[in-house]
C-alpha cells in the first residue's frame, strides 16, 4: 500500500485541477468541475443512463461520491423540476466526459453552474471505466475528492483525511437530511405537458416517516389517493399514531440501517404491534427487516443504476427497477412469518419482504423510479389495496 512519502513524490499531471485520494493511498486526477473544495465520502457508481439530477439530489446518497458509468453526464443540463430533495447530501460527482452547453427544452441551466449552486464538487476527464472495475472488484473505497483551481495538492494530508472517515457501516445520518417539522405533502406526479399535480380529494391518510424521502416517493403517495403528512425521523410512536393514519409509510434513506435502527426500530415495531399497514422502500424496508428480528449487512459495492431486473416472486413477473442501496436484509435471517417477496436478478440478493399475517410489506429498491422505468409503480397501488382491506 503507498504510504504519505510515495503520495508526496507523485507530481500532478499538466492542467489537473482535482483529485481522488483514497484511504488506501490510491491517487486519480483529473480536471476540477462544479464547487471548489474538499468532499470526503465513499466513492460508488451509479449505471443510470439518465437522471444525473435525480441522482444527484437523493438524500440516500449523504456521504457519497458518485462515479456516473455512462460517459456523457451534463447533455441535458439542469431544471428546476427534477430534484429530489432540497437539501444537498451526495459530496461529489466523478464524470468521464467535459461537462457540455446543455441541449433540452427542459434546462435552465448547466450542469457545472448547477454544481456550484448545490455546492457539489466534481471531476471529470478521468477513467470512470477503470475506476468502476476498481469498485466491482475491491469494494467501495473510502476518499477524498479535491478540486483547487490551482492544483495544489497536498496529497498525504488527503490521504489521511480519508482515512478519518469512519466509513458508512454504524453511521445514523438521518438527522442531517430528514424533515424537522411535521408538514402535508400535495403535489402529485409529473406529466408531460402539465408538469407537477396538485392532489384534490384524497382518500386514504398515510404518515410518511422521513429518514430523507425522495420527493418522487411523496408524489407517487399523493398520486395513489393517500393524504401524506410527512413527519420528522425521530417522532414518537405514539405521536404518529395520534394523527390517526390509515398506513404508515417508512422512506428511504442514507447511512446503516443498524445504526438509524436504534431509534427508528422500536418506533416501527410498536407501529407493526398496533396492526397498523405499513410500507418500506429501502432503508425504510431494511429497518422494517430490523423491526421483524431479521439482519442487515454491508453489501462489498452495492446496487445503483435504474436497469437492475428484479423478480417478484408473488407473481412471477419480472421488473426492471431503479436502486440506490449499499445495505442489504439478510435472506437466512428470516424469521418465521416473514416472506421473501422480491429477488434480485443480478445477485440474488432479497429484494422484497412481507409479514404473513399482518399487512406490512417492504422493497429494497426504488418503484418510484425518478430515475428509471416505471415498471414497479404497481406497489403503490398494492400499499392502498392493503390499506383499503384493513380499513
Ligand atoms: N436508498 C436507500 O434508502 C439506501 C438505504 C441504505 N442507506 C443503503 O445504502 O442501503
Amino acid at each position: 500500500m503507498p504510504d504519505s512519502a510515495d503520495l508526496a513524490a507523485l507530481v500532478p499531471p499538466p492542467g489537473a485541477t482535482a483529485v481522488l485520494v483514497t484511504a488506501g493511498g490510491e491517487v486519480l486526477f483529473g480536471r476540477g468541475a462544479g464547487a471548489t473544495g474538499v468532499a470526503v465520502g465513499e466513492v460508488v457508481f451509479n449505471t443510470a443512463m439518465t437522471g444525473y439530477q435525480e441522482v444527484l439530489t437523493d438524500p440516500s446518497y449523504a456521504a457519497q461520491i458518485i462515479t456516473f458509468t455512462f460517459p456523457h453526464i451534463g447533455n441535458v443540463g439542469a431544471n428546476p423540476e427534477d430534484i429530489e430533495a432540497t437539501t444537498p447530501a451526495a459530496r461529489g460527482c466523478i464524470l468521464r466526459a467535459d461537462i457540455t452547453a446543455p441541449s433540452n427544452f427542459r434546462a435552465r441551466q448547466g450542469l457545472e453552474a448547477w454544481l456550484i449552486s448545490r455546492g457539489l464538487v466534481a471531476m471529470v476527464g478521468v477513467d470512470t471505466r477503470a475506476l468502476t472495475r476498481r469498485i466491482r472488484d475491491l469494494g467501495a473505497p473510502n476518499a477524498v475528492l479535491c478540486h483547487d483551481p490551482d492544483g495544489n495538492f497536498d496529497l498525504p494530508a488527503l490521504m489521511e483525511k480519508a482515512r478519518a472517515f469512519p466509513g458508512l457501516e454504524g453511521l445514523d445520518l438521518t438527522d442531517s437530511v430528514s424533515c424537522t417539522q411535521t408538514h402535508v405533502w400535495t403535489q402529485t406526479r409529473w406529466e408531460l405537458g402539465q408538469g407537477y399535480g396538485e392532489q384534490d380529494a384524497p382518500s386514504r391518510h398515510v404518515v410518511a416517516i422521513d429518514y430523507g424521502a425522495k420527493h418522487n416517493i411523496l408524489r407517487c403517495l399523493a398520486s395513489a389517493g393517500c393524504k401524506v403528512t410527512v413527519v420528522p425521523a425521530r417522532t414518537a410512536a405514539e405521536d404518529i399514531l395520534a394523527l390517526k393514519p390509515d398506513g404508515v409509510f417508512l422512506s428511504n434513506g442514507p447511512g446503516d440501517p443498524a445504526a438509524t435502527g436504534r431509534h427508528a426500530v422500536p418506533v416501527i415495531k410498536r407501529l407493526i404491534d398496533h396492526g397498523m399497514p405499513l410500507f418500506g422502500i429501502c432503508l425504510g424496508h431494511q429497518m422494517m427487516g430490523l423491526a421483524l428480528g431479521a439482519k442487515t449487512f454491508k453489501m462489498a459495492l452495492g446496487h445503483r443504476g435504474a436497469n437492475h431486473p428484479v423478480k417478484d416472486l408473488t407473481t412471477g413477473k419480472v421488473e426492471i427497477t431503479s436502486m440506490n442501496h449499499g445495505f442489504a436484509v439478510a435472506r437466512d435471517s428470516l424469521p418465521a412469518g416473514v416472506e421473501e417477496t422480491h429477488v434480485s436478478l443480478f445477485d440474488n440478493v432479497l429484494e422484497g419482504l412481507k409479514v404473513t399475517d399482518r399487512p406490512v410489506f417492504g422493497v429494497q429498491y426504488h418503484p418510484e423510479a425518478s430515475p428509471g422505468p416505471q415498471d414497479s409503480h404497481y406497489l403503490f397501488r398494492r400499499f392502498t389495496d392493503l390499506i383499503d382491506r384493513a380499513a
